[in-house]
């Protein structure tokens, strides 16, 4: 029987035909090379303490509407003002409510913006590239291993980071056999929406000794940051808690302090991008 996650895969190669008909590849990379390269993503989490990657997410499968009338560059705004070290940008449009648009007007706010999204082909790393975006992520339970590599090593050459996402050991061993630097380990189930709270602990040990680990979903509010911290997350990836807040901004700062950032606050300086310029990922 077809899942969710099926659907949203074939939903995804449906919407990379169309866009290939009208544009193909050759012409986005040359538009994408074009354009101006968004700030780094995984250097911008870098930093002491948990980082927070703040999401805009309009609906979910597991949820339905969740912010449907949410103006995502506004959002990110507040999450930026909060002091979030990114901005993950949801483009899935049918189950999630989102847009290449949103990405290309939060990227455009200067922040680290991830594309969430599931990507399946190449063109998928360019569009982002194209919007802005720093850095993609790609679900290891959605690709077989020499896919997983291909979209890797493709979103480096285009000089995007990589979040690579796993749900258990096998999927951690495949991250790290492509050389993932930056690993999330997403709590909730794609298939069942169950969200596993003990998998990031169970998981971390398991995950490339140098990359950076990512807790994702199911993150509620402060205890949940200062566990995440203590099972040694370098960043969490907050979506629900966030767009139902009724002030992002502070709750984004209640998040980062509870991650023992003793610098939690507004953001003020960009983070220094260490990744080709535009020519140069060619
Ligand atoms: O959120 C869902 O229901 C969902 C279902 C199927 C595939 C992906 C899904 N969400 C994408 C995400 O990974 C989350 O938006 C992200 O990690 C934030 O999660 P949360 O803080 O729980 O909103």
């Amino acid at each position: 029987m077809a899942t969710y996650l099926d659907d949203l895969l074939l939903g995804a190669r449906r919407r990379v035909e169309a866009a290939v008909a009208r544009e193909p590849l050759a012409a986005l990379r040359e538009r994408a090379v074009d354009a101006p390269v968004g700030p780094a993503f995984a250097a911008a989490l870098a930093g002491a303490g948990v980082s927070v990657i703040a999401e805009v997410k309009r609906a979910s499968p597991s949820k339905g509407p969740i912010a449907p009338d949410l103006n995502a560059p506004t959002q990110a705004a507040a999450y930026v003002e909060g002091g979030a070290a990114a901005v993950s940008v949801l483009t899935e449009p049918d189950r999630f409510g989102g847009s290449l648009a949103d990405l290309a007007d939060v990227a455009a706010l200067g922040v680290p913006a991830l594309r969430k999204d599931f990507l399946v082909d190449p063109y998928q790393v360019w569009e982002a590239r194209a919007a802005g975006a720093g850095a993609v992520l790609l679900i290891a339970a959605a690709l077989d291993e020499p896919t997983l590599a291909r979209l890797h090593d493709e979103a480096r050459s285009a000089g995007l980071d990589v979040l690579v996402e796993i749900h258990d050991e096998a999927e951690a061993a495949a991250a790290g056999r492509i050389g993932a630097e930056l690993v999330g380990v997403n709590a909730r189930d794609l298939r069942t929406f169950v969200l596993d709270r003990d998998g990031f602990a169970r998981l971390r040990p398991h995950l490339p000794e140098r990359a950076l680990a990512v807790a994702e979903s199911g993150v509620r509010d402060a205890d949940d940051v200062r566990r995440a911290a203590a099972e040694g997350a370098d960043a969490v990836l907050v979506g629900e808690a966030l767009v139902r807040a009724a002030d992002p901004r502070a709750t984004v700062a209640a998040l980062l302090a509870a991650g023992g950032d003793a610098t939690a606050g507004p953001a003020t300086a960009p983070a220094v991008d260490h990744r080709p310029t535009g020519s140069e990922a060619r």
